[in-house]
């Protein structure tokens, strides 16, 4: 399991950056003929080169908010708000790299307990501050930029003193965890008494309890545990007209699930100060394998069938042909050429690789969940590949973000999107997001690397995750990826949904009215007008107009 790493630290993942994954010389050599990668170093600029502005925040509201949480715990130093000016995205990291302006908070707030976050939107309001919420700051489309709409000042409400798990009901299997509490430590507290909460996206080290409830985040093991709004019991939230705390029963029929306008709220609606979740006990027994099929077609249609037979494994991640590629050559260790003889020897031509994962609470329970699963596996033509393949995936299963550190020093654009379609028009949607990124960042004949996988499945579609390798544009990086960005959800609008569990951030903002209407629009705003009536919290973010 992986350590705490502090979330104040931006522009790396860990603070070793590129050391903690780097590339193999051969893995170097085959990236660099793919995608025609200049042979430089890009590393990052210092901090110091970073431009951060004076302090907008008025002195009458400065002395409101030292009066609420202490002098120590309103912090306008600039190192404290350098380190929440902005997510964890490919934009955010170059931005970082090649010291360009960045949205910097006026002020971070450092609130210990509901009551205080209650007591800050107050004296917000009065002074009419514009409001972040703060968690992990992870977000990948701009949900934490400090923007301040038509405010003069914004701040970062952190909440990283919310770190307490309140309580634990071991009999309804609840326990209310504070929004600042980290994955990491959510899942030690809870193991701590026999239980886990089964929540692993990729970012497990660094994001909150409170991000993933105000994203609807999904993790790998989301078709096991479902995703996060599945697991949400109760929410309280601290609004600008009042605290409001929703969930008292599993199930109502008391109108509509109120606790769904908080789940993806995204700061816009409410800060989320506690969450209740749904918690299982923690698993004895897990067994990962890996087995591949011949296409992109087949292994959808592979995972189609376990969705709907619902003998889904915790985890199902299919990777298609490119992803698979890359997956073999960066891991160097394998034996490639003789898993390539041993699949053509299968009559495996374009081996996608197919990953299973089952937690289980005995052998038996295991044993029998893997069988119902291989039994429906068995016609689908899948060749095992076995455990050492499936378990170096799981022992991987974080490497991810480390692994971009490297890749932007080589001057690599690496970034991810993500999708969701039903399964009748996920492989057009693939095609058309596919395409669009080609397209857009082919240079000088160079084709970019475009890999996809499918991670969370239902019985009516899945999502589709894209990751994307091209040589970086060094004189316009920023706009290289905008333009792509760009291209891939104009692919994306009218097929697929813009996020699957991104959220919308201000990044997804200007293609939300295609999915949700002019009505589902206008319904948000009015939502934001009942509780934040002057409009501090998040400017630009989920609620028009985009920035
Ligand atoms: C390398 C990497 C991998 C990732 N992998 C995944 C993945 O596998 N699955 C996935 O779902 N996501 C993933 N993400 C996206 C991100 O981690 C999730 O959106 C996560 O839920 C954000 O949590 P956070 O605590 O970091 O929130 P933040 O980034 O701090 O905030 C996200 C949004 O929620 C709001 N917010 C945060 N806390 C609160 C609160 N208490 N009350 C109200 N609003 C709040 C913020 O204002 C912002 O709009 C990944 C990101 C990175 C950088």
């Amino acid at each position: 399991m992986s350590g705490l790493i502090e979330h104040t630290l931006r522009g790396t993942w860990t603070p070793s950056g590129a050391a903690a994954a780097p590339l193999s010389p051969r893995a170097l050599r085959w990236l660099r003929q793919r995608i025609g990668l200049a042979e430089t170093t890009t590393p990052a600029v210092p901090t110091s080169l970073l431009e951060v502005p004076d302090s907008a925040l008025p002195d009458a509201a400065r002395e409101d908010l030292v009066a609420v949480l202490g002098a120590e715990h309103v912090r306008t130093d600039a190192a404290a708000r350098l380190a929440r000016a902005g997510g964890m995205s490919y934009t955010d990291l170059v931005r970082r790299r090649s010291a360009a302006e960045l949205a910097v908070p006026d002020a971070v707030l450092l609130p210990a307990d509901p009551e205080a976050v209650q007591a800050v939107l107050e004296v917000c309001v009065r002074h009419d501050v514009a409001v972040v919420p703060f968690g992990g700051g992870t977000s990948v489309v701009g949900g934490v930029d400090a923007l301040r709409g038509s405010k003069a000042a914004v701040v970062a409400l952190d909440l990283v003193r919310l770190d307490r798990l309140v309580s634990l009901d071991p009999g309804s299997r609840i326990a209310v965890l504070q929004a600042g509490t980290r994955a990491v430590e959510a899942e030690s507290l809870l193991g701590a008494q026999g239980f886990t909460l089964g929540h692993f996206p990729q970012s497990f080290e660094r994001a909150t309890i409170g991000g993933f409830a105000a994203t609807r985040s999904a993790g790998q093991a989301s078709s096991g545990y479902g995703r996060f709004e599945d697991m949400v019991a109760g929410v309280r939230l601290a609004t600008p007209a009042g605290e409001w705390r929703l969930g008292v029963a599993p199930a109502s029929a008391a109108g509509p699930d109120l606790r769904q306008l908080a789940v993806g709220s995204e700061g816009a609606l409410g800060v989320i100060t506690e969450v209740a979740v749904r918690v299982r006990p923690a698993p004895e027994h897990s067994r990962y394998e890996a087995f591949v099929l011949d296409g992109w077609q087949s292994g959808v249609d592979a995972v189609r069938v376990l969705a709907q037979g619902r003998v889904l494994a915790d985890v199902t991640r299919l990777s298609d042909v490119d992803e698979t590629e890359v997956q073999f050559e960066l891991a160097g260790a394998w034996k490639v050429s003789a898993l390539r003889a041993f699949l053509r020897s299968r009559g495996v031509r374009r081996p996608c690789l197919l990953v299973l994962g089952w937690d289980a609470a005995s052998r038996s329970e295991l044993a029998q969940r893997r069988a119902a699963t291989l039994r429906v596996l068995r016609g689908t033509r899948a060749v095992r590949l076995g455990r050492a393949v499936g378990e170096n995936w799981r022992s991987h299963r974080f490497a991810g973000p480390r692994q971009r550190d490297a890749l932007l020093d080589r001057g690599v654009c690496v970034e991810t999107l993500e999708t969701a379609a039903h399964w009748s028009g996920l492989s057009e949607l693939r095609s058309a997001v596919r395409s669009a990124l080609v397209r857009s960042l082919r240079r000088d004949g160079a084709d970019p690397i475009v890999m996809c996988h499918v991670s969370h499945a239902y019985e009516t579609g899945a999502s589709l995750y894209f990751t994307v390798l091209a040589a970086r544009d060094e004189q316009d990086p920023l706009g290289q990826w905008q333009r792509a960005k760009r291209a891939a959800s104009d692919a994306i609008a009218g097929r697929g949904t813009i996020t699957h569990h991104h959220a919308v951030g201000a990044d997804h903002l200007p293609w939300l009215g295609a999915e949700i209407g002019a009505v589902g629009e206008a319904v948000l705003a009015a939502a934001k007008r009942a509780v934040d009536p002057t409009g501090i919290l998040n400017p630009g973010k989920l609620v028009g107009p985009a920035r």
